[in-house]
């Protein structure tokens, strides 16, 4: 900032991640949210969330949301994974009891087995990410938002996760999932929506909305591939 001071450029940028964002998710809707890097998916999420306000508009969201939006964030570095999942859960919203109640559930889920005891700023980022998964998908949230953490685990604790997607859907909670994975979410979802430099571009069945990211993909790479990096050919919405 002092550069930029002495520069005499300027010290801050508006920007806008999203713009004009409306829509409705039902309860029980299971929705893929997809959108090229940057496309405001994370921050739709955040919205949702609370952790962040819009400057303009409302988000109302009814029931109780849990979420893995900034992987780990609520998991603190310096406790033990037995320590994370009382103080996470209690954040999460669980009463005491209902800690106690499904921590063997949650500790089996995870999968960190012996570690429980150490310090999770020893744990790898996928054991990290499970615990953190199995914290908040054992909330039992009325909206469960997910961002991004299928990528991150192995492919058998993916398949976990995928089945307790699939179990949290079925018991008729609200699901919100950011992933790259296309065909995951086409197996996974009802609906898709896809982004384009924050705006709705498309939102209905989940293989449309995929084959739209998949041209948007292959429009950046062409552009990419051009001498000057234009990204011209990506159409705002359809
Ligand atoms: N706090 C912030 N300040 C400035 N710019 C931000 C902020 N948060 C997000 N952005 C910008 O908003 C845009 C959308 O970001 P967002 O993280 O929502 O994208 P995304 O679709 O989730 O991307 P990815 O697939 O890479 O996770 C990006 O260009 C990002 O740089």
């Amino acid at each position: 900032m002092s550069v930029r001071a002495l520069r005499g450029e300027r010290l801050s940028d508006r920007f806008r991640a999203l713009d004009g964002v409306s829509l409705t998710i039902d309860r029980g809707e299971t929705v893929a949210l997809m959108g090229l890097n940057g496309s405001g998916k994370s921050t739709l999420l955040k919205l949702i969330s609370g952790v962040m306000r819009p400057d303009e508009g409302r988000v109302l969201v009814r029931g109780r949301v849990a979420g893995l939006i900034d992987v780990g964030a609520g998991l603190h570095p310096e406790l033990t994974g037995r320590e994370n999942v009382r103080l996470n859960g209690a954040i999460l919203g669980m009463t005491r009891p209902e800690i106690e109640r499904k921590f063997d559930a949650i500790v089996e889920f995870s999968g960190i087995g012996r570690f429980l005891d150490d310090q999770v700023k020893f744990y790898s980022s996928g054991m990290f990410m499970r615990l953190a998964f199995s914290i908040a998908a054992h909330t039992e949230p009325d909206v469960f938002l997910i961002d991004e953490v299928l990528a991150v685990g192995d492919p058998p604790f993916r398949e976990r996760c995928l089945e307790r997607i699939r179990e949290l859907r079925g018991q008729g909670r609200t699901m919100v999932v950011v992933a790259h994975d296309i065909q995951m979410l086409i197996g996974l979802c009802d609906r898709g929506i896809t982004m384009r430099q924050g705006r709705v571009a498309f939102d209905g069945p989940t293989a449309e909305a995929g084959a739209l990211v998949r041209a948007d993909r292959q429009a950046r790479r062409a552009a990419a591939a051009l001498p000057d990096g234009s990204s011209s050919q990506i159409p705002k919405s359809t």
